[in-house]
């Protein structure tokens, strides 16, 4: 390059490939008396259409990382910009507007409604978004185009999970967190919601955060960031991925 080319903008160019940029970021939680230190100084990038999974023990701070990368909840200390944005001074409103237009959540636990049908739970989410897929299309996208009219009672707990990615990533949204999203489920069903998420990541770009106990999923992942006492410990590059269907747990 001649040396006199013009300054490039590093900082933007950086920020274009980058989703999340996390710094120091810790969390104390005040019990009364006790202080818990959840996060204790995590520093991660992550990149544009990146599927990681978050692999620790219990209690190591998984589940406070991902809520405050999904604005669910605000660190103590640090700074995380999201997309160029700096995410930790965005005020309440601005937080929320982050949640609906950017992020979807995919928990244990599905949140179904039971009296709505998959469609009708999956078009709550499309009603408030702002440039959402037709629910018919984001539940076709997780193999459920047959179950669209079924209420919750009358699908498998695999299928469930599936209505509730589809209503996740009905708003296509630029990030996905998942929390445990196999945790109740065996080992058949695990794989196909396994498989749902893979596929969205790939097809629809969005960069995937994975919370698991189960190490056989971080087979899938680009990168396996293991959290150990509020600390990122170490972070795995896997050189090959699987696809759900050759996991073995
Ligand atoms: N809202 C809260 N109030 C008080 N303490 C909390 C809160 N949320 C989390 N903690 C504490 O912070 C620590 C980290 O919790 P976190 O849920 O992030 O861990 P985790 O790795 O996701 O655990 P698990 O795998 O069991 O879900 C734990 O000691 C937990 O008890």
């Amino acid at each position: 390059m001649p040396a006199e080319s013009p300054p490039v903008d590093s900082q933007a160019a950086a920020d274009r490939q980058s989703v999340f940029s996390a710094h120091g970021v810790t969390k104390t939680y005040h019990m009364g008396e006790v202080d818990v230190h959840a996060l204790r100084g995590v520093d991660l990038e992550l990149a544009s259409g990146e599927f990681i999974v978050l692999l620790g023990p219990s209690g190591s701070g998984k589940s406070t990382l991902l809520n405050i990368l999904g604005g669910l909840d605000t660190p103590t200390e640090g700074q995380i910009r999201y997309r160029g944005e700096t995410l930790t001074d965005f005020d309440d409103a601005a937080l929320t507007r982050y949640r609906r237009r950017a992020v979807g959540f995919v928990f244990q636990f599905y949140n179904l409604i039971p009296s709505l049908t998959a469609r009708e739970n999956v078009a709550l989410i499309t009603d408030i978004a702002k440039n959402p897929m037709d629910p018919a299309e984001a539940l076709a996208l997780v193999d459920l185009e047959d179950r669209i009219d079924h209420f919750p009672a009358q699908m498998s707990g695999g299928e469930q999970q599936r209505v509730a990615i589809a209503r996740a990533v009905a708003k296509r949204p630029d990030v996905l967190l998942c929390d445990e999203p196999t945790g109740a489920l065996d080992v058949h069903t695990g794989v196909l919601v396994l498989d749902a998420i893979q596929r969205i990541n790939a097809e629809l770009g969005a960069t995937t955060a994975v919370i698991t106990h189960n190490a056989s999923i971080a087979d899938m992942a680009d990168r396996v960031v293991h959290i150990s006492d509020g600390r990122i410990a170490s972070i795995d590059r896997n050189e090959t991925k699987k696809v759900a269907s050759e996991l073995v747990w």
